[in-house]
């Protein structure tokens, strides 16, 4: 079993959607990013390569090269997902954590826990998304922003017998 943390923060931008956990959300404000800012993903696709100790999303995806511009991140994550199952692992269950002052992400859910275990191949009864305020207090709290953080669990892949 290999264990993965992920962090990640982005800026509140206008002009921008706001996407976490591939879904799109209801908001004025999005993200500030090269790709399309998807924290939640940032933080997940973060976790499934510590895992396996496989680097950070900007060894893989710099955010120096145009190829990532308003990128995806569900295909980022999917390429990760199949780093992964190269490695002969799948995952056992990933908890992610948004910290928003706003918007409300209790509405939205049940549908990041479903499209986050489309991309990683799993049910999703394996897959929590929990949120919280950070009180009106730092980044967060002023609204300036939205952070993730992403722990997921990878068991040998069960066709591989590991
Ligand atoms: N962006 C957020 C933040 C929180 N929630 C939900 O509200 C509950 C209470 O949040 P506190 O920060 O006051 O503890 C939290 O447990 C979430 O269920 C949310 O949906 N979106
Ligand atoms: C996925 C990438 C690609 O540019 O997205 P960004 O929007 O730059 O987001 P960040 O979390 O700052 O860095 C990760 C990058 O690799």
């Amino acid at each position: 079993m290999r264990v993965g943390l992920g962090f990640d923060v982005h800026r509140f931008a206008a002009g921008r959607k706001l996407v976490l956990g591939g879904v799109a959300i209801d908001s004025d404000l999005g993200l500030e990013g090269h790709s399309d800012a998807d924290v939640v993903l940032h933080a997940l696709m973060d976790a499934l390569l510590g895992a396996l100790a496989l680097g950070d999303i900007g060894m893989h995806f710099p955010n120096s090269d145009p190829a990532y511009r308003g990128a995806d991140s569900k295909e980022l994550t999917r390429r990760v997902v199949a780093m992964v199952q190269e490695a002969g692992y799948e995952v056992g269950n990933a908890d992610v954590m948004v910290l928003a002052e706003t918007p409300k992400i209790a509405p939205y859910v049940a549908d990041m826990r479903a499209s986050m275990a489309q991309l990683l191949g799993c049910e999703t009864g394996q897959v929590s998304v929990k949120a919280t305020t950070m009180e009106r207090m730092g980044f967060v709290g002023r609204k300036e922003g939205v952070a993730a953080q992403a722990v997921v669990l990878l068991q040998p892949r069960k066709e591989d017998g590991k």
